[in-house]
């Protein structure tokens, strides 16, 4: 008996259905009409250019299956898309994308119905183009692919960083409350009043990381949600690229299917006008219909100069968080994280004093573990302090070049005569005591360390003691003349840096 097109899909939907979530087939399948069958090639027509990119990225297992389990090896899938001209006057084009050339010779079940695609439907762009230049043997179509060139195939790839996760961003007093508001639109996306969530901070501190791990912890407990990550950027240029191709309708339909929209860098959005429109509409539709958004910035939405009054009100609507910079205690634990993540190991003192002398960001942080490591096995050589510090040269000289603990300590003990283990030292000898507790004085005075990381770099001290050293200082010097001498000669070396 012969299958008739209608028939056959049907049967493959079956599979397929069999094999997905409900809301990814409602989304990605119900939409699909069959349009042809003709010696084992099943034509089926898609609505746009993003649907069938999608389908290529995402379910082409499943299509594999269907077509085997009903037209057998030999058996081929046709896409047929519906190319919308940007002018309703026009009717809508449809062109054909041939999805094999031949059938190659089965393996296993699932990889045999790779005789429906296995170039074009699990190809990179370029297979894609190879298959159509090739021959086409089935010759129901010419340069199908003429409508498919424009296409970036990122734009409907989820750019989804697997490494970046909640388990591996350390927590501290920089980022807590970033960290908890993105966990909880992890757990809960779009139902909480995080929505938007804004997160903001400078280069380096770690936006990305957190936003990607809202994305990757949704797409793991929840896969059938459609969680997509874009750079703003990528954003723009998808735009303009829709705008040239005609192609702006695609752009939004595409948008508006998204779960979880997050948006990295929306800063870089200033200016563009045009895209802001397109992205405000995106916005209130995505929000409307209960979806989450995510973005981040590299600043607080005030001073976002260029962005249109009524995005910056929508960004206000939900939760706005910032990223400072790590403390010592946070920068010590990123330091081990990554060390335990990467399996390196670095003697105590290393971490310690990586952790003191890399305090602008934790990208550089990363940068200085990276080539510790990377010189390490060059050399052959174990990490030791040497090693670490030949590698900070220039970020040290930087650093040296205004009053830091470093400093700080070194000069007391020299000045007290006495050498710097003593000054961080377990005794409470009086002359050693005293020298460490200017030595911490100072501290508080010329450095922005916590009175928490004071005490740790004076031999794991804890901040009450910093409290008693500061206070202790302060009244010496109201009343003991001499101790006044002695601070009044240390600021002056600390001045004249
Ligand atoms: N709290 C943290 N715990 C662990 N790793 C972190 C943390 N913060 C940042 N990082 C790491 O630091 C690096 C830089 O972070 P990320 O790229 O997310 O910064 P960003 O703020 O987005 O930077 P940019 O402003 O340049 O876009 C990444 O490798 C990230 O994993």
């Amino acid at each position: 008996m012969l299958k008739d097109c209608r028939t056959v899909w049907a049967n493959c939907l079956r599979v397929i259905k069999a094999n997905i979530g409900e809301q990814s087939f409602r989304t990605w399948f119900e939409p699909i009409v069959p349009v042809q069958l003709h010696n084992n090639v099943l034509i089926i027509q898609v609505p746009s250019q993003f649907f069938y990119e999608w389908l290529e990225e995402h379910y082409v297992d499943v299509l594999k299956k269907g077509i085997y389990q009903e037209l057998g090896p030999e058996g081929r899938l046709e896409y047929s898309i519906v190319v919308d001209q940007g002018n309703s006057q026009n009717k809508p084009r449809t062109v054909n994308i041939p999805t094999a050339r031949k059938a190659a010779a089965p393996t296993q079940a699932a990889s045999t119905a790779g005789a429906i695609a296995a170039s074009a439907l699990t190809g990179s762009a370029r297979n894609v183009a190879a298959a159509a230049a090739a021959p086409d043997t089935s010759n129901t179509l010419r340069n199908p692919f003429e409508a498919t060139k424009a296409i970036d195939r990122n734009y409907v790839k989820s750019q989804l960083n697997g490494t970046y996760s909640f388990e591996n961003y350390v927590e501290g007093d920089c980022n807590r409350l970033a960290r908890s508001a993105g966990l909880a639109v992890a757990n809960k996306p779009g139902t909480t009043s995080f929505n938007p969530l804004m997160v903001y901070g400078g280069v380096g501190l770690g936006k990305t990381h957190l936003v990607q791990a809202i994305g990757n912890h949704i797409k793991a407990t929840s896969p059938d949600k459609f969680v997509l990550y874009v750079s703003a950027e990528k954003f723009t240029n998808q735009f303009i690229e829709s705008l040239r191709n005609n192609g702006v309708q695609d752009f939004a339909n595409f948008y508006l299917l998204v779960d979880i929209l997050i948006l990295d860098d929306v800063q870089f959005l200033s200016g563009k006008d045009k895209t802001q429109e397109m992205f405000f509409h995106i916005f209130n539709h995505l929000h409307q219909a209960g979806k989450q958004i995510v973005m981040t910035s590299d600043r607080p939405p005030r001073d976002l100069n260029g962005l249109e009054d009524r995005l910056l009100s929508r960004f206000k609507w939900g939760l706005t968080a910032d990223l400072q910079s790590p403390d010592f205690e946070t920068r010590m634990a990123i330091i081990q994280n990554k060390m335990e993540q990467d399996g390196i190991d670095i003697p105590p003192q290393v971490v310690e004093y990586l952790a003191h002398s890399v305090n602008t960001n934790v990208r550089e942080l990363e940068g200085v573990l990276i080539s510790l490591v990377a010189q390490s096995s060059l050399n052959r050589r174990e990490i030791d302090l040497e090693m670490a510090k030949q590698a900070l040269r220039h970020i040290i000289e930087e650093v040296e070049a205004e009053v830091n603990l470093d400093f700080i300590q070194k000069t007391v003990a020299e000045y007290f005569g006495i050498s710097l283990d003593l000054l961080k030292a377990k005794t409470r000898k009086k002359e050693v005591v005293t020298a460490r507790q200017v030595a911490m004085y100072f501290a508080k005075e010329h450095t922005s360390h916590s009175l928490k990381s004071i005490g740790f770099h004076f031999g794991g001290r804890d901040h009450s003691t910093v409290i008693h050293s500061v206070q202790t200082v302060s009244d010496l010097i109201d009343s003991d003349k001499n101790f006044r001498n002695t601070i009044v000669d240390l600021r002056k070396k600390f001045a004249g840096k």
